[in-house]
C-alpha cells in the first residue's frame, strides 16, 4: 500500500495501480419519561470484548468503536484504515470543523416525532447517513463487504461499494438481498475494462455510479509507507477487478478528464454521482455532463493534504449547484449533530467512512448496525430537540459559527 513516489499512479500493485447515546433516546432515565418511541437498538452482548486498556467493552458512540477496533486489528491495518496524506491536516479539519460549528435550535413548533428519511438519486434511504466506500472490508472481518451490506439493510441505508472491494459486487448483493447498493468507480484508462465493471455493478443491481473524481494520484501516506504495506494478505484480492485469470491492478491516472465522464454518461443509464468535487468551478463544469449528484468530499483527508474541512466547502459548493442536483458530503462525520449541520448547510445526505470500519472491525456485522443504529437514534433526536418535523426542516440559519 506503498503509494511509493508522488506519480504514485505509476505503480502497480497487485490490488492498486499506484498504486449515544446519542441520547437520551436510548437512556432509561427513571425521572424522565420521552414521550417518542424509543428506537435505539438493544445494547448487544459483545462476545467479543477487546482486553487493550483503552477500549471501552461495550462501545456506546460511534468514536468509541475506534479504540474497540484498534485493540483488533493488526497495527498496519488500523494504520491503513485510520490514515491520511501528508500531515493528516485535513483528516484532522474534518472532524475539527464541526466542532466550529454550532446549532441553534427552534422550539415550540409542535413538530412531533421526526421523520429521518431521505430521496436520492438512486432511491429512498431510512436516514440521511450512507455507508461511504470504503476499500478491503475483509482485512477489518472475515465476512468483509458482505457483513457491511447486511448491516446497511438492516438499517434501510445505501452502502456504496467500493470498486476496491473485497468480495465481488454480485456477491455482497447476493450477500444481503435487501439492501440498496451503488457502486464506487475509478474511471480506468482503459475504457472497455471501465464499462466492464460498470456491467458488473448494474447487474449486481447497484442503484447508482459513484465515480471519485479526486484520484489522478494515489495520496501519500506516510503510515502506510511507514508499515510499507504492498499487497492484500493471502487470499484476498479486489475481487471487482478479477479479468480472466488476474486480477488487474487499479490504474489512478491523471489523464482522466470530463471527456471521460462524458463517456461514461453514453455508456450507462445509472445516475452518475461525482464524489471529491471540492472546487464550485468545478461542482459548475459538472452540471453540464449530465450528473445526478456530487458528493463533496476530501477522501477522508487521504489524497491531497491540507484541502479545506469538507463541511467547511459545503455552502459554496451547494450554491454553485443552485439545487440543480443533489449535494452529498463525507468526511469527518462522528455525531448525529454533525449530520445535522451538513444538512442545514444544505447536503441532502451525508456519508461515513471511517466509522463503519471501527464497527465492522469491532464486532462484524453487528458492530456496523450498531454504528448505524446509533446514528440514526442521534439524528432522530437531535430533529427533535431543534424543533424539526422531518430533515426538510433545517436551513442554514440554524447553523452558526462558534469560535472554538
Ligand atoms: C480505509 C478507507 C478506504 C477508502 N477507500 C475508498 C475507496 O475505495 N473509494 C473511494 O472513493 N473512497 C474511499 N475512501 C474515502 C471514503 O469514501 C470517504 O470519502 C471518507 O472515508 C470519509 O471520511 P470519514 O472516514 O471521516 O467518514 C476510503 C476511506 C478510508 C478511510
Ligand atoms: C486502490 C484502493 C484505493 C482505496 C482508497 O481509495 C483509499 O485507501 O483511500
Amino acid at each position: 500500500m506503498d503509494a511509493g513516489t508522488p506519480h504514485a499512479a505509476d505503480e502497480r500493485s497487485p490490488h492498486m495501480a499506484d498504486a449515544g447515546t446519542p441520547h437520551a433516546a436510548d437512556e432509561h432515565f427513571p425521572h424522565v419519561t420521552d414521550a417518542r418511541t424509543r428506537t435505539a437498538p438493544a445494547t448487544p452482548a459483545t462476545s467479543a470484548a477487546p482486553t487493550a486498556p483503552d477500549a471501552p467493552a461495550e462501545p456506546r458512540t460511534p468514536r468509541e468503536f475506534e479504540a474497540t477496533a484498534r485493540a483488533r486489528l493488526a497495527p498496519e491495518h488500523y494504520d491503513y484504515f485510520a490514515g491520511g496524506a501528508g500531515d493528516e491536516v485535513t483528516v484532522r479539519a474534518n472532524e475539527a470543523a464541526f466542532g466550529r460549528l454550532s446549532l441553534l435550535p427552534r422550539v415550540l413548533r409542535g413538530a412531533g416525532r421526526p421523520r429521518t428519511d431521505v430521496t436520492l438519486p438512486g432511491g429512498r434511504a431510512a436516514m440521511p447517513v450512507l455507508v461511504a466506500p470504503t476499500a478491503f472490508h475483509r482485512l477489518a472481518d472475515p465476512e468483509g463487504e458482505r457483513a457491511t451490506a447486511r448491516a446497511a439493510a438492516a438499517a434501510g441505508t445505501i452502502m456504496i461499494v467500493s470498486m476496491a472491494s473485497t468480495v465481488a459486487v454480485g456477491d455482497v448483493a447476493a450477500a444481503a438481498p435487501g439492501a440498496t447498493l451503488w457502486f464506487q468507480l475509478y474511471v480506468q484508462p482503459d475504457m472497455a475494462f471501465t464499462e466492464t465493471l460498470v456491467r458488473r455493478a448494474e447487474a449486481a443491481g447497484c442503484r447508482a455510479l459513484v465515480v471519485t473524481v479526486d484520484s489522478p494520484a494515489r495520496g501519500l501516506r506516510d503510515r502506510e509507507r511507514h508499515h510499507g504495506l504492498q499487497d492484500l494478505p493471502e487470499g484476498m484480492a479486489c475481487e471487482n477487478l478479477r479479468d480472466g485469470g488476474r486480477v488487474r491492478p487499479i490504474v489512478m491516472s491523471p489523464e482522466i478528464s470530463w471527456e471521460h465522464i462524458g463517456l461514461l454518461r453514453e455508456m450507462t443509464r445509472l445516475p452518475i454521482v461525482l464524489k471529491g468535487v471540492t472546487h464550485p468551478a468545478d461542482a459548475r463544469l459538472a452540471l453540464g455532463h449530465g450528473v445526478s449528484g456530487l458528493l463533496v468530499s476530501n477522501h477522508g483527508g487521504r489524497q491531497l493534504d491540507t484541502v479545506p474541512a469538507a463541511v467547511d466547502l459545503l455552502p459554496e459548493i451547494v450554491a454553485a449547484v443552485g439545487g440543480a442536483v443533489p449535494v452529498l458530503m463525507d468526511g469527518g462525520v462522528r455525531r448525529g449533530t454533525d449530520v445535522l449541520k451538513a444538512l442545514a448547510l444544505g447536503a441532502r445526505a451525508v456519508a461515513v467512512g471511517r466509522p463503519v470500519i471501527w464497527g465492522l472491525a469491532a464486532d462484524g456485522e453487528r458492530g456496523v448496525t450498531r454504528v448505524l443504529d446509533l446514528l440514526r437514534a442521534e439524528v432522530e433526536h437531535a430533529l427533535t430537540l431543534c424543533g424539526c418535523a422531518s430533515v426538510h426542516d433545517l436551513d442554514p440559519d440554524m447553523v452558526r459559527r462558534s469560535c472554538r
